[in-house]
Parts: structure tokens; C-alpha cells; sequence
């Protein structure tokens, strides 16, 4: 049926379904199903499969379950809609693009996401259309513009739902976009409100820009899904990096890049912002999705809001007050700071880790641009306390241009740099286990390729995710343990989700290399939804249904 609001703000409890991007408002990605265990998961077995087909682009979606029907995207924002018990497709929306839209796509033309509310399904096209789609059929209910991409600003996010608020972020930080957030009417598609994260002169923190026009171009993206916390109505979204890069033609902190920023869902008002690394010189985005958890820490408990950052640190921040709590590095070898304050939070920058302006190339900077860790979703396990996600372990080096070659051009690349990514030994990617309460990481199984796929924990112990070999792969969520895999086909760049149907427990991911690690290594592409259950019955279903052979060869006729 309809989704409404409150299955919204119980999608916690709905242990069958999973009806927003991080299954919960708290981005959690833990569901209480427990039919799989550490003791019957290697009997996991595929139970059916399908091709998105198109051009392979890369796919980053975590997919939705609602009434037996299962809702992702594919590259190009291509939305499918699937019955879970065939494998039927039910309908298929397929957007058409102006020429030149994947020059100003930074990474690919990935996507990570729908949302969903009463009747509709709700996609960000990459050329910033917002778009709701009847869930039934497939037919567009409303379109809106969210922005002109051809200046380089562009959408690949889930939105967020609160309420009637169809909350969506923009792309853009590469293109000297000035980001924000905007607000759309869930019924009717109509703007309802525009927070730009660059303050115009004036207002709170434009005294961390140079007073010029710089702010205009300045990025601050808001790329990723935001979380929201009912109790208090805060909607809590990660702010990207500055443009350009090279900032110290952009000298200040330039707030509120690289920032946690809270605000009123209703107003879009800031509340607050909590600063990770001001005037970044490295791409260290702070766009990671906040996850919300109250627990103990040394001895108080506390409302926190925590992220892996794409600078190399864990941070647990106070999200009811935007304080600090702590920071701890889960990489090896930063060297762009030489520690965070332990008070403020605030970073202590090594002056000679950040390049100037015609300057010489610096390297190695760890951790490189693409982090730490980068967009994929974490996942929090509230019975063990521990908070899962890949992090990579490799540097860059970066020239930054002569202040002269550089100018602003709409749609143009603006960061101003040449870089480089290096492997810094034969291992890149690593599965972390952190103990919030703890301050400390439990346990970590390497991986020789970066790691840049979701994770997935359940009640009944088990952590999934998957690697760039194209493995979909299960842990014991204890102990970090291996206890199944199973080779997709392609590199996995998407988050898993797990669901019941008819009594039954599945777990489906979708398979498809894109986004920057496609950038890195050439393994095969692909596009392939895949979903297992243990003693399964085996679907005929498949893409190639009535509907899809409907351009069958004509029937000859005597
Ligand atoms: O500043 C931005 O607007 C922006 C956008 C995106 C994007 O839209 O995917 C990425 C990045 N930055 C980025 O810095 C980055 O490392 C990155 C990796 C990926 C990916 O899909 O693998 N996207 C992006
Ligand atoms: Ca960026």
C-alpha cells in the first residue's frame, strides 16, 4: 500500500521491508531479520538474476522493498521495478539525456538511489531533474528542474523524505559548483526551500571566504543522502569540498565546506555545522552520510552523530549541540595533519602538505583524494555497538596549476590541480569493525584492491558486502570472520539489502564496476541485480518477460 509517514519513521520495525536509502532515518543499514546466522550462510545460494542491459555505466544503488516489488536504479538513472517473486520486470523508466551531459558527470554515470512516498517512487536524474514516478506503473506523475547541469551541477543521490520534503543534494564540487540543498514538495514537485552551504557575503561564515566573488564558485557539494532525527526535526547531511582545489587561492576556512551541517527540514535553516578540514587543499569532501546512535561514551551517554571521513579519521560529534567528542585515524600514515585537536576537533595542518599555487608536486599526501573512505555506506550494529565500513590505505600526489591558468568556466573542471593516486604496498582496501563506544577498531580483514561497496549487517550476525573482484562476500559480524562468497561478475560498487518475502529471507545486490574505481583498473564492467536465499526455490523470472521481447520478430502469416 501507500507509504506513509509514519512507516516512514518506523522503517526500523519493518523487518520485511526496506523503504529508504539507508533502511532507517539513522542510515543504520541493520535489519532484524535473522533466518541467515554465521551457522547456515554458506548455503546461500542465488535464487534468481537479472541484466540492467544499456551501456554498463557503473552501478551504486542500494534498492527498495515495498509489497513484494523491489525499486532500484541503474547507471544513467534508469529506474527499474522488479516482482521479487518472478523476476519479472513491471515496469522500467528509461530518462533521455541532452549531448554533453557526461562531460560534467566527475565520476561516471553512476546513481545511488530512489525514495519513496504514498504512491510514488522519486528519482534525481544526473541532468538535475527531480522526477516522481507512479509506483504502479512507471508513469511520471511530475518532473521538476533542480538546476541547469550544463553549469555542472548534477544529481545521482537518493533523496531524503521528511514529511512532504523530497530533500535532495547536488553534485558539482569539481565544477566550482556553490552547492545546496533543496526542497521539493512530495505531492505536487513545487520548491519549497534553497539552502546554499557557501554563505553570500553576510551571512553566518562568509567571513571565511576572500572578498571577492570567490564564494560564488566556492562548492561545498551535498552529494550523499542526508539522516534525520525526529525527535529534535534535524535533518543532518555531510557538505563536500571547496572549489577549487587549490585553495590558497581561496584563503579561510571556507565554511561551511567539509562540514556536518543540521538543519530544519521545514525551513531548511542551519542549525549548526561541525567543520572536519578547513581550507581543503586535498578533496577531502565531508560528505560522508551521518549516522545516528545514542550510546555510552566515557561514562555519559550520548545523542552522536558518527562518520568515517574521506580525511582518514572516525569522528563521533554531539548531534544534538554539533560539539566534538572524538577522532581517531583509521588510516595509516596521514600526513596532511599532524593530529586533531582533542577540544575542538580541529585539525593541525602540515603547512608543507599543501601544494601552492605553481608550485612543485606533493607526495605522497595520505590518505589520497578518494579517502579513507569515500560514498559507500557504513553500516551500525546496535547489539555489538560496532559500525562497519571499508577504508583505503593509499596516497596521491598533486601539482597545483599557476594561479593564471586557472578561470572559472560554467561546466568547465575548476579544482585547478594535477593529481595522482598511488598503492602504497599490495594492500588498498581493508573491512573495518569499530567499537563507537570504545574508540576503536575491532577488527579489519584486507583486501589487495580498494574497497567501494555498501555493507549490510543483521540480527543475526551476519555483515555483507562486496569487492572489486566481483565477490559478494559474508562476515561474521563478531569476529570479522569469512563465511561465504560468491562471484558476481563484475566489480561491486552497490550497497546489499536483505528483505522477507513470503516468510523467506533474501539478501539482493547489484553488481556493476563504475564510479572512480573504475578509473583505477580495468576489470570487466557489468549490470546485474542478484538475489539469494538459503533453500530457495531457483525463479525462471527474468528480464526476459512478455514485455521485454514485446520487439520480437514478426510472426509470418500464410
Ligand atoms: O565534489 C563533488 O561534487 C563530487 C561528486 C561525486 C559524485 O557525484 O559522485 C564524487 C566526488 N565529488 C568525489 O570527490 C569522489 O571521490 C567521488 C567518487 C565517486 C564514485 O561514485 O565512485 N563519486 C565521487
Ligand atoms: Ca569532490
Amino acid at each position: 500500500g501507500p507509504v506513509s509517514t509514519d512507516d516512514l519513521l518506523k522503517a526500523q520495525d519493518n523487518s520485511a521491508e526496506w523503504l529508504m536509502y539507508g533502511r532507517d532515518y539513522r542510515n543504520w543499514r541493520y535489519s532484524p531479520l535473522s533466518e541467515l546466522t554465521p551457522e547456515n550462510v554458506a548455503q546461500l545460494h542465488p535464487v534468481w538474476a537479472m541484466s540492467t542491459g544499456g551501456q554498463l555505466g557503473g552501478l551504486e544503488s542500494t534498492p527498495l522493498f515495498r509489497d513484494g516489488v523491489l525499486y532500484f536504479s541503474a547507471d544513467y538513472a534508469r529506474v527499474f521495478a522488479v516482482d521479487a517473486r518472478s523476476g519479472n520486470i513491471v515496469w522500467h523508466y528509461e530518462p533521455e539525456y541532452d549531448q554533453g551531459l557526461t562531460a560534467v558527470l566527475c565520476c561516471g554515470p553512476i546513481h545511488r538511489g530512489l525514495a519513496m512516498k504514498d504512491d510514488l517512487v522519486y528519482v534525481a536524474r544526473l541532468d538535475a531533474k527531480l522526477v516522481a514516478l507512479h509506483r504502479a506503473d512507471g508513469k511520471v506523475a511530475w518532473e521538476t528542474k533542480i538546476d541547469d547541469w550544463s553549469k555542472g551541477i548534477t544529481t545521482n543521490s537518493a533523496p531524503l523524505i521528511v514529511n512532504d520534503h523530497v530533500i535532495i543534494g547536488i553534485s558539482g564540487g569539481e565544477f566550482g559548483a556553490r552547492g545546496y540543498l533543496k526542497s521539493f514538495n512530495a505531492k505536487t514537485g513545487a520548491l519549497e526551500w534553497t539552502t546554499y552551504t557557501i554563505p553570500a557575503p553576510g551571512e553566518p561564515g562568509s567571513d571565511t571566504w576572500p572578498k571577492d566573488d570567490s564564494w560564488k564558485t566556492g562548492g561545498g557539494p551535498t552529494w550523499l543522502t542526508g539522516s534525520y532525527d525526529a525527535a529534535t526535526n534535524t535533518l543532518y547531511w555531510g557538505i563536500g569540498n571547496p572549489a577549487p582545489w587549490s585553495t590558497d587561492r581561496i584563503p579561510g576556512d571556507n565554511l561551511w565546506t567539509d562540514c556536518m551541517m543540521a538543519l530544519d527540514p521545514d525551513t531548511g535553516k542551519m542549525k549548526w555545522a561541525f567543520q572536519y578540514t578547513p581550507n581543503d587543499a586535498w578533496d577531502y569532501d565531508g560528505m560522508a552520510t551521518p549516522i545516528l546512535v545514542d550510546l555510552t561514551i566515557d561514562g555519559k551517554p550520548v545523542k552522536a552523530a558518527v562518520v568515517s571521513n574521506r580525511n582518514g579519521f572516525f569522528y563521533a560529534i554531539d548531534r544534538t549541540t554539533g560539539k566534538f567528542i572524538y577522532a581517531f585515524p583509521l588510516v595509516e600514515g596521514i600526513n596532511w595533519t599532524s593530529g586533531i585537536d582533542p577540544v575542538t576537533g580541529r585539525p593541525k595542518v602540515n603547512a608543507e602538505m599543501r601544494p601552492k599555487s605553481g608550485g612543485a608536486t606533493i607526495q605522497p599526501i595520505v590518505p589520497g583524494l578518494e579517502g579513507g573512505t569515500n560514498w559507500f555506506p557504513p553500516a551500525y550494529d546496535p547489539d555489538l555497538g560496532y559500525f562497519f565500513t571499508s577504508v583505503n590505505q593509499w596516497g596521491m600526489g598533486l601539482t597545483a596549476w599557476e594561479k593564471k591558468k586557472l578561470n572559472y568556466k560554467p561546466g568547465d573542471w575548476y579544482i585547478g590541480v594535477d593529481y595522482q593516486m598511488y598503492r602504497m604496498g599490495d594492500t588498498i582496501g581493508h573491512i573495518k569493525a569499530i567499537d563507537i563506544a570504545n574508540k576503536k577498531v575491532v577488527w579489519d580483514v584486507p583486501s589487495s584492491l580498494p574497497l567501494f561497496a555498501g555493507m549490510l549487517v543483521t540480527k543475526g550476525g551476519v555483515l555483507f558486502t562486496g569487492d572489486q573482484r566481483g565477490r559478494f562476500l559474508a562476515y561474521d559480524a563478531k569476529t570479522g570472520k569469512e563465511l561465504w562468497k560468491f562471484q558476481t561478475g563484475s566489480g561491486i560498487n552497490a550497497s546489499p539489502i536483505t528483505y522477507q518475502l513470503d516468510g523467506k529471507q533474501y539478501v539482493a545486490v547489484l553488481s556493476g564496476l563504475g564510479g572512480d574505481p573504475s578509473f583505477y583498473y580495468s576489470a570487466p564492467k557489468g549490470g546485474m541485480l542478484w538475489v539469494f536465499a538459503i533453500d530457495g526455490k531457483v525463479q525462471e523470472g527474468s528480464a526476459y518477460n512478455q514485455q521485454v521481447i514485446e520487439k520480437m520478430l514478426p510472426e509470418f502469416k500464410k
